[in-house]
């Protein structure tokens, strides 16, 4: 929080509707969450369940077909609404994103250092170029690489290199908040873990806040101070990161929390353990618990009552969507 109390992302009711020629979609729904600055929050869930959806709403990079309800707040300021001048200022120096698999986001023909100037060039016109190169050479140092890689181009980097970069580049204009959307997914497990260990080190050092989304909630509970799972849109728990991950309330929480610390079978790290079949179409979401189908803890209640994201009395700090926790 900042010293006035107020968290520097605030979603508050949020929710995301995708128009479709097969209708609307619900992508996201009802979510409330905050970051403070110097706060890691992870949001975990299966592909599909409204992680990254959510992410774009921070920035206002949601396509034109979403239609976002409630408020995303950043600094007081609600993003969805403020006026175009206050976003691009808020893009790179307030908020910056890193994005999954820097061999595409990165431009293959562009030294990886121009592109990392890019966004200082852009907010700071008036820097002499050899001030922005040795920010540059700065940046790329802060992520563990050496200042004359600038000069590479991206093919000529191993892919946890790229992805240093992207950090740099999310880095470059002293953003407050720092969201990133599977940031390591596509690296080897060891290569995954020391990226993860340069973004956490800056970020605490920085004092900046981070959003970190990932499928994997192993890694989310090492890296994060509080995490929210999403299922089919929503928020279905919610707490201290190692609670979440070694003492889940919710079964889908449970699920995946049992799935992931497989080192070795990738086949197995992305599914949760013991759920068969996928998490429903948002478009076509049972009545109910949306996990219901899949339950392994279902009752009778659960195909018809959907649960709200309670505080169970015993567990202040936590949250959790099922008619199983806390008082019904
Ligand atoms: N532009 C779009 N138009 C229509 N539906 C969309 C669009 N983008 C995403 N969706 C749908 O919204 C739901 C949430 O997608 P989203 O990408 O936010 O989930 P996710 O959890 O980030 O998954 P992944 O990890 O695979 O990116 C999915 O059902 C997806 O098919």
């Amino acid at each position: 929080m900042s010293p006035t109390g107020t968290p520097l992302l605030a979603f508050e009711d949020v929710s995301v509707t995708y128009r479709t020629s097969g209708g609307e979609v619900p992508a996201v729904r009802d979510v409330d969450l905050t970051v403070a600055s110097g706060e890691v929050v992870g949001v975990a869930g299966e592909s599909g369940c409204g992680k990254s959806t959510l992410a774009s709403t921070i920035l206002r990079l949601q396509p034109p077909t979403a239609k976002v309800t409630g408020r995303v707040i950043f600094e007081g300021e609600d993003v969805q609404t403020m006026k175009w001048g206050a976003l691009r200022a808020l893009r790179w120096a307030g908020a910056s994103m890193v994005f999954q698999g820097a061999l595409h986001s990165l431009n293959p023909v562009q030294r990886v250092g121009a592109q990392i100037a890019e966004p200082i060039e852009l907010h700071q016109p008036s820097l002499t170029e050899a001030r922005v190169r040795s920010m540059v050479g700065d940046l790329l140092e802060q992520v563990g690489l050496p200042a004359a890689r600038a000069r590479a181009y991206p093919h000529q980097l191993s892919g946890g290199q790229r992805q240093r970069v992207m950090i740099a580049m999310a880095l470059a204009c002293g953003p407050r908040l720092i969201v990133a959307d599977e940031p390591t997914t596509a690296l080897d497990v060891m290569v995954q873990a020391q990226v993860l260990g340069v973004l956490e080190g800056l970020v605490r050092e920085l004092d900046v806040g981070l959003l970190m989304i990932s499928h994997d909630l192993s890694v989310l509970a090492e890296l994060c101070d509080r995490i929210a799972v999403m299922y089919a849109g929503r928020v279905i728990e919610h707490g201290p990161a190692d609670k979440v991950f070694s003492d889940p309330l919710h079964p889908y929480a449970a699920a995946l929390s049992a799935s992931f610390p497989r080192i070795g079978d990738p086949a197995a790290r992305y599914a949760p353990a013991g759920l068969a079949g996928d998490p429903p179409d948002p478009a076509e979401l049972p009545a109910g618990c949306s996990f219901h189908p899949r339950c392994p803890k279902r009752f009778d209640q659960c195909d018809t009552v959907e649960p709200e994201l309670r505080w169970p009395a015993e567990t202040r700090s936590r949250e959790a969507a099922c008619l199983l926790v806390g008082p019904s």
